[in-house]
């Protein structure tokens, strides 16, 4: 089947489609790649996405409004992925506004901003859509979704394998040997904190907004690390707490790099700062690949945008000791690429009726079939 995998994330810089040919077993399918294409948010409509994922209220109205051009951009997307409707099905993400993880009794909840319904006529196609929710219903984080999909794209190696998404958040998943004591261990995966959330918003800052993001990182490299604060960082309640863990802007969003730029101190040299906020980003992935039970993961393949920025891979070569770290697209898959092509899998799954959830990593009570499908109306109805 040729199915259209539509995401865009936190960073919420655009829309990345795969159009992907899936075959065979759901749980190890037959999978090649047909075409991909990233198409960014016009900057007013990005503007006003991040300002609502970071609590600026907007009424009803405008809510709706930003939902409808949401859903007609996402459109525009897949068609510029696949302009001649070859997919049969869409897996489309929508765009995050609020995640609320569960605390203690109370369930975790999670918003996409997408018509699914709309999305469907648009493109006159089924579309699977909102894939979080019955996840979160279950008890779970509903977040990362992309370790379940890892597991079936991805052979496994000779020890644990390890894929890191550097996005505005950074996650990880580990996939556990084919043989040896942790051949049976689960497939795990967490967020693990702020990849360029904060970079981002600092670079849009010092920028006076003509930058949206340090590319290559030149900017950072340029710059000393503050090497004892990002010590103290490191031992922040969310970077100590085992999974199942998941987070987003609510906690590593503006108001969480205003008290790391006070802690810094005043005066600091912006290159200081993003030096300090890159080398932090890799070191918390760092930290929890060295956390015990597991050994320390032979590769760690790493994909998002983050991939681009050289200084950052080169601080998480230097923090992510005994492990070879290499861009995903070592293994066929562009570093913007990934998470489009796990909802193309995950909306796959829908239609074959697939669990594709893994409450190893989100905490769930059971796995579920994910994503809701809106169906176009019949032709001529
Ligand atoms: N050339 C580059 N150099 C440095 N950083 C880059 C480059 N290109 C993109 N980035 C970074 O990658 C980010 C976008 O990455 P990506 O699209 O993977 O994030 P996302 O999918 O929106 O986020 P998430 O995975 O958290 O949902 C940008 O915000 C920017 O910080
Ligand atoms: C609520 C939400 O959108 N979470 C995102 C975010 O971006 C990265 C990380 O946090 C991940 O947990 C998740 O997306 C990826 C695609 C996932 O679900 O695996």
């Amino acid at each position: 089947m040729r199915v259209l995998g539509l995401m865009s994330g936190t960073s919420a810089d655009g829309v990345d489609a795969v159009l992907v040919s899936l075959k065979g077993r759901p749980g190890r399918p037959r999978w090649r790649i047909l075409a991909s294409a990233h198409t960014p948010y016009p900057a007013a409509l990005r503007e006003r996405l991040v300002a609502v994922g970071q609590g600026v209220p907007l009424d009803a109205e405008a809510l709706l409004h930003l939902a409808e051009e949401l859903t007609e951009h996402q459109a525009l997307a897949a068609r510029a992925c696949d302009p001649d409707g070859r997919a049969e099905l869409v897996g489309c993400h929508g765009q995050t506004l609020w995640h609320r993880p569960p605390e203690g009794e109370r369930r975790g909840a999670s918003w996409q901003l997408l018509q699914g319904p709309l999305l469907a006529e648009l493109l006159g196609t089924p579309v699977v859509f909102d894939f979080r929710s019955i996840d979160l219903a279950l008890g779970g984080h509903g977040a990362p979704l992309v370790p379940a999909t890892d597991a079936a794209l991805l052979g496994r190696i000779g020890g644990w394998r390890a894929l890191l998404n550097l996005g505005g958040i950074a996650n990880l998943t580990l996939l556990p040997p084919p043989a040896g004591p942790d051949r049976k261990a689960p497939v795990l995966g967490w967020d693990c904190g702020p990849a360029n959330t904060l970079l981002d918003l600092a670079v849009a800052r010092f920028s006076g907004g003509r930058l949206s993001f340090d590319a290559d990182g030149a900017w950072a490299r340029q710059g000393r690390i503050d090497e004892a604060r990002l010590q103290q960082w490191l031992r922040e309640p969310f970077f100590q707490a085992a999974p199942p863990k998941s987070t987003g802007r609510e906690l590593f969003g503006a108001a969480d790099l205003e008290r790391r730029l006070a802690e810094l101190g005043d005066g600091v040299e912006p290159a200081d700062v993003l030096a300090t906020l890159t080398a932090f980003s890799a070191a918390v992935v760092g930290q929890d690949l060295a956390r015990p039970p597991r050994p320390r993961p032979l590769e760690l393949l790493v994909a998002g945008g983050g991939a681009r920025n050289g200084f950052l891979m080169e601080q998480l070569r230097r923090r992510c000791h005994g492990t070879a770290v290499l861009p995903l697209a070592s293994q066929g898959i562009a570093d913007d690429q990934r998470e489009a092509l796990a909802f193309a899998l995950l909306a796959w799954w829908r239609r074959r009726g697939h669990r594709g959830s893994l409450p190893s990593v989100t905490g769930a009570r059971r796995a579920a079939v994910l994503g809701v499908m809106a169906l176009p109306p019949p032709s001529g109805g």
